[in-house]
């Protein structure tokens, strides 16, 4: 048979759900047998209490036993060594605690009260009484009688199945249906009303057990809570036989080999639709079990699973929470007096199907100084079958299970230690030291595997410690208590309050993942654009999340590993989310920077394109220019040459008629003696000649005049002797004539007439040509200039008039003027003005220096200096 899967549409096994009965078929009855093997007969009815409404079935086995040697109740002891604690104030910590409950149901039997099992139900204890051998050679006092008592959560004495469930179960159904998970537990010697009490009685509807009235309650709070919540039942039955599990509900081989966190891994859980079809699936389950094992001493745990899903009504998608019911018979071991195991001599009493055993096999493997041990194999005896063998593997399992119980309740001590150890700054002491803890080994055991939930510190347990009053079940009864009082051992979230299965309390992740995501999406939304969804935004989107998560995770009670694993996925779908909205945004906007960064470079090289092409169109001016200027000094000096050459045929005819007239006026002698003091004759002549008259006088004055027009050349060769010559508006500087004397008269005239040509405009606001821009009209044919311009250089400019100008700006007035804003280029242009007014007089004057300077020294290509 294929292997089936939890969860997995398989066609269920043929059941009329419709022709379900609400009574439960006959089923063929157990055989009651008593301590000493024989097989009990039906007994008369116990008389039920008159409040109980229903009363349990009247098939109890009454078994006359002696009562044993009276005592008066002795010293206290445990399960174990005799001596046991005060009852009431542990039970009541245990209750408080979350600890699992222990409720005892006592068989009806007329034992009870004889001083073999007494109840106090006002302490709820059970009181137990043991003969223990002493070493009295008296046989009067070979026995000692002493007393257990076992203080329970619950005592049900002559209860009816509904007590029963309305004390166990009711309260573990209630809660299951809000999301905490429940387990019963039922334990206790052979034929004590285990199957009783879980499954109910065989035929007897009123007599239905807890399973089914569960069942009940649970279709009751579905109907009941429809308009809130939507339920959805499931339900799995197993067995477990020497370490083998079965699934009832498809009736195959034992052919689950594991447990995972849902239970048995291939479990068949079919939807319960209604309670006949859960009252349906649990009757195929014990009809084929009782068929499959048709051997009395065969013994097999059986354990039903009731999963509840809750799903919102409205968005059917959502499930609120899972749940779920575990229902455990355990099986106990057949006491050693039952004739299903050999007798005294050795051979067994059934041969049909017990194999005698074979002999013991003596390994001498293991030696040793103390000496020769066996292996562990010789301490198998050999049951493969039989009563031994099963009996042998039920107390392994019930062992199993003690094994953990107690191993949490240690593992719940060390982690109270290594707490402690941390608190105290210990934290690498604990941390080593947690590798050496105790874990539960519950994968070690097919049993406890399948009710490992127990440990899960959040399903609420219960068990279900049945007695049977009958001397011949006594130890069988305090190993089923032993059992007990260790399962309520097991601490209370223990795990923190985390289970490896699908259940939840309270707030489950969805809700809380829900908030997060309609608290933080709409944000995010409308933050859609590349200027909201900044980096920084999305910083702080992102932290409000982990914030509202962080803060709402406490206030959940999640109990289940793949549901945490759930919710963090969930969360890390919406984090990726977020963070993908983040790369997305700063991928745009490096595409965008990308984008201006390109086309700023394009620009740059436009730009870089023009400037060449300016500079180009600059050389190729400059060339024009030089070719100009080449061809206009040449024509100067073919001008200056025609010039000298008209002066020189000038002077030659002056000379040649100034000869003539000389030889045909004056005798030649005077001529000789008139000319070695020629600046004085010449004032003789000026003096003498004033009063003269005629010719020679007009001569002279036309010759002084012609004399004072040629001074162009004169200037030049001039100003390059008088450097410190005084200009227009200056104090001249005190200097000396070349005689000694004091300079004045003719001698300044002539000074002033050569410094005229150096003439200072007034101020433009232009650029300057040669200087990188337009010579403003009024700088043409001046020799000096104060131009106010950028950029802030001052230099000699060649113009076509073959004047040169100096010129004379303000240094920074660009830079000034445009850096800024529009207050602050003003603020600036205000400044420039100041400053010019100020110094406008003082500039004039450098002005006109430096271009006396600059033409003395011939200078023709702009130099560019800072004035200021
Ligand atoms: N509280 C009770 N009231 C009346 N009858 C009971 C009660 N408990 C058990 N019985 C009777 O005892 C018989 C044996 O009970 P049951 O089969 O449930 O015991 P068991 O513990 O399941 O035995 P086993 O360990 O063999 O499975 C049943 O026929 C049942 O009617």
């Amino acid at each position: 048979m294929a292997t089936l899967t939890e969860g997995t549409s398989l066609t269920p096994p043929p059941v009329e759900r419709n022709s379900i009965p609400l009574a439960l078929p006959t089923l063929p009855p157990l055989e009651p047998i008593d301590h000493e093997g024989n097989r009990l007969q039906a007994v008369p009815p116990v008389p039920q209490p008159p409040s109980q409404t229903e009363s349990v079935s009247n098939e109890v086995v009454v078994e006359d036993l002696s009562p044993p040697t009276t005592g008066t109740p002795g010293g206290e002891g445990t399960l174990t060594d005799g001596v046991v604690a005060s009852p009431s104030t542990q039970q009541q910590q245990q209750q408080k605690s979350g600890k699992p409950q222990v409720i005892v149901r006592i068989r009806p039997s007329p034992n009870v009260g004889n001083n073999l099992f007494d109840v106090d139900v006002e302490t709820k204890t059970i009181q137990i009484r043991v003969d223990r051998e002493t070493k009295s050679q008296d046989p009067k006092h070979r026995l000692h009688p002493s007393f257990i008592y076992f203080p329970a959560d619950n005592v049900l004495e002559n209860s009816s199945q509904e007590d029963t469930f309305n004390v166990v179960a009711s309260e573990i159904v209630e809660k299951a249906m809000t999301g905490v998970p429940g387990m019963i537990v039922a334990v206790g010697p052979e034929v004590s009303g285990k199957t009783f009490s879980l499954f109910g009685l065989s035929g007897r509807y009123r007599n239905r057990g807890i399973i089914a009235r569960s069942l009940e309650k649970m279709f009751e709070i579905k109907d009941r809570k429809k308009e809130e919540t939507e339920f959805k039942f499931g339900m799995g039955i197993i067995e477990v036989r020497r370490e083998r599990i079965r699934d009832l509900l498809t009736l195959g081989p034992y052919e689950i080999n594991d447990v995972g966190d849902r239970g048995p891994k291939g479990m068949y859980i079919e939807e319960v639709d209604c309670l006949e079809h859960g009252l349906g699936l649990l009757l195929r389950a014990l009809i084929g079990q009782k068929l499959i094992h048709q051997e009395p001493f065969e013994r097999f745990h059986t354990i039903v699973y009731m999963d509840i899903v809750a799903v919102s009504p409205s968005s059917p998608d959502l499930v609120q929470f899972y749940s779920r019911i575990t229902f455990a018979e355990i099986a106990s071991a057949p006491d050693q007096k039952s004739d299903l195991f050999p007798s005294s001599s050795g051979t067994p009493m059934s041969t049909d199907n017990c194999a005698p055993p074979p002999p013991p096999k003596i390994e001498t493997k293991f030696k040793t100084k103390q000496g020769v041990f066996p292996s562990r194999r010789c301490c198998n005896p050999g049951y493969t079958s039989g009563p031994l063998a099963e009996s042998i593997a039920v107390r392994r399992d019930t062992f199993a299970l003690e094994q953990i119980f107690l191993k949490a309740n240690e593992m719940q001590k060390v982690k109270k230690y290594f707490a402690k150890l941390e608190e105290l700054g210990l934290a690498m002491i604990a941390s080593e030291k947690r590798r050496y803890t105790t874990g539960h080994n519950v994968r070690q055991n097919k049993l406890a595997h399948c009710l490992k939930d127990i440990l899960d510190g959040i399903t609420e347990i219960r068990i279900l410690l049945h007695v049977r009053p009958d001397k011949a079940y006594l130890r069988s009864s305090l190993e089923a208590m032993r059992f007990a009082e260790r399962a309520r051992l097991v601490p209370a979230n223990l795990n923190g309050g985390t289970s490896k299965r699908g259940l939840l309390q309270g707030r489950n992740e969805d809700q809380i993942l829900q908030e997060v995501i309609t608290n933080i999406a709409p944000e995010l939304m409308n933050a859609a654009t590349v200027e909201s969804l900044s980096s920084e935004k999305m910083r702080m989107i992102q932290e409000q999340a982990v914030t509202y998560f962080e803060n709402n995770i406490d206030s959940m009670k999640v109990c289940s590993k793949e549901k945490v694993k759930l919710m963090f996925e969930n969360f890390r779908v919406l984090w990726n989310f977020l963070w993908e909205l983040e790369l997305n945004v700063s991928l745009r906007k490096a595409q965008e920077d990308m984008k201006l960064a390109l086309a700023a470079q394009a620009s740059s090289a436009a730009w870089s394109a023009a400037d060449d092409d300016d500079d180009r169109q600059r050389n190729a001016s400059n060339m024009n220019l030089a070719n100009k200027k080449s061809t206009m000094r040449r024509i100067k000096k073919e001008k200056e040459r025609e010039r000298s050459k008209k002066k020189k045929e000038k002077k030659q005819r002056e000379s040649m008629e100034f000869k003539a007239a000389e030889e045909g006026k004056r005798p030649s002698g005077q001529m000789n003696g008139e000319g070695a003091p020629q600046a004085e004759g010449g004032e003789a002549r000026k003096a003498s000649g004033s009063g003269g008259s005629g010719k020679g006088e007009e001569k002279r004055k036309s010759l002084n005049g012609t004399q004072e027009e040629n001074q162009d050349g004169a200037q030049v060769n001039f100003s390059t002797t008088n450097v410190n010559a005084p200009f227009p508006g200056e104090s001249p500087p005190p200097t000396e004539p070349p005689g000694g004397g004091v300079v004045g008269g003719e001698q300044e005239q002539k000074r002033e007439s050569v410094v005229t040509p150096v003439t200072v405009i007034e101020r433009h606001s232009s650029t300057v040509k040669g200087l990188g821009g337009n010579i403003p009209d009024a700088v043409v044919g001046v020799e000096a200039a104060v131009v106010v311009t950028a950029p802030a250089k001052s230099g000699i400019v060649e113009q076509e008039g073959g004047t040169s100008a100096v010129v004379v700006v303000e240094e920074g007035a660009e830079n000034e003027s445009k850096a800024g804003g529009e207050e602050e280029r003003a603020a600036n242009a205000a400044k420039l003005e100041q400053q010019i007014s100020t110094n406008f007089e003082e500039m004039k004057k450098i002005a006109r220096r430096q271009a006396f300077h600059l033409l003395r020294a011939g200078v023709k290509r702009p130099q560019w200096m800072s004035l200021f």
